[in-house]
């Protein structure tokens, strides 16, 4: 077996999602167009092996997820929530929805939303397990699961109020409604919307895959540990983490190139 054969990526045969990979960008397209690409758990458990597949793919620098059709994702599949039997099997389906939504917020790489459509409950919780939201003028985005007399199970309740504040996330929470794509703008729900939100996400990801690597991974390392910690402990953090990226050769060649006034070509080292 050579070297390349022994690194050769397997890529599984989705049922529900496809993957591509070219120009250093991963697109995910949920393809579910029927039931508007609703997550049930066939569709959760792709998305957990999908995410695999970028962390391990070489050629995956930014990653963008978008769904197929007219919606983003608009939902959890609601036929298998009424299913549901018991309080045990509706807190796994919870605990599985954020383990996968997990996977994804912790993948070592920019990851991009390209918000198509609907992202409501579920679909907006896979909108705010990526790092960045690009949505097209006629998204909407909610979590509406109140409305279904449930909650937001995917780590809605939590990560929506890390990112738009709590009064504005409850506003969202409690009145269910289905908030437009420029509203989402001012609520800072999404980074930026345009006619077609995949082409918008794509120029994006290149303007991102200009700067080093691994200096994408390590700022966005930082930002998610620190999160959650006290500012002189997340400081900590950020002071190592700053140490380990002056130990890169893409510091070395970013700083070169700056001083050489030319752009800079980074190797991911
Ligand atoms: C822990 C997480 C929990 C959750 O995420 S709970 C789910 C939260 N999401 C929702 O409550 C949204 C549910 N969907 C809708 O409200 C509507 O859809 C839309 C407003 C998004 C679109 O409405 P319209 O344009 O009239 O389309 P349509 O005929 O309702 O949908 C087309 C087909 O898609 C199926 N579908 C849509 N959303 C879901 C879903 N979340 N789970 C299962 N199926 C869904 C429908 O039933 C229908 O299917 P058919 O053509 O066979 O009647």
């Amino acid at each position: 077996m050579n070297q390349e054969e022994f690194f050769a990526l397997e890529v599984p045969e989705f049922q529900y999602l496809s993957y591509t990979v070219g120009g250093g960008i991963a697109t995910v397209t949920i393809r579910r167009p029927d039931a508007l690409n609703a997550l049930n758990q066939d569709v959760l458990l792709e998305l957990a092996q999908v995410s695999e597949v970028i962390a391990e793919d070489p050629e995956a620098k930014v990653a963008i997820f978008t769904g197929e059709g007219r919606a983003f994702v608009a939902g959890a599949d609601i036929n298998q929530i009424a299913g549901i039997a018991d309080v045990f099997a509706a807190r796994e389906f919870a605990l599985l929805g954020q383990a996968v939504f997990n996977e994804i917020a912790a993948l070592p790489l920019p990851t991009i939303a390209a918000v198509n459509g609907f992202a409501l409950g579920g679909g907006l919780e896979l909108a705010l397990a990526c790092d960045l939201r690009v949505a097209s003028q006629k998204a909407k985005l909610g979590l509406p699961e109140v409305g279904l007399g449930i909650i937001p199970g995917f780590g809605g309740t939590q990560r929506l109020p890390r990112l738009i504040g709590r009064g504005r996330a409850l506003d969202l929470i409690f009145t269910a409604r289905h908030v437009p794509a420029e509203e989402a703008l001012q609520l800072g729900l999404v980074n930026r919307v345009a006619e077609d939100a995949l082409q918008a996400a794509q120029e994006l990801a290149r303007q991102i895959l200009k700067n080093g690597p691994v200096a994408l991974a390590l700022a966005k390392e930082s930002v998610s540990r620190g999160e959650n910690l006290d500012l002189a402990e997340a400081l900590e953090i950020e002071a190592d983490l700053f140490g380990l990226a002056c130990q890169t050769q893409d510091m070395k060649e970013g700083t070169k190139a700056f001083l050489e006034k030319r752009a800079a070509n980074f190797k991911g080292e």
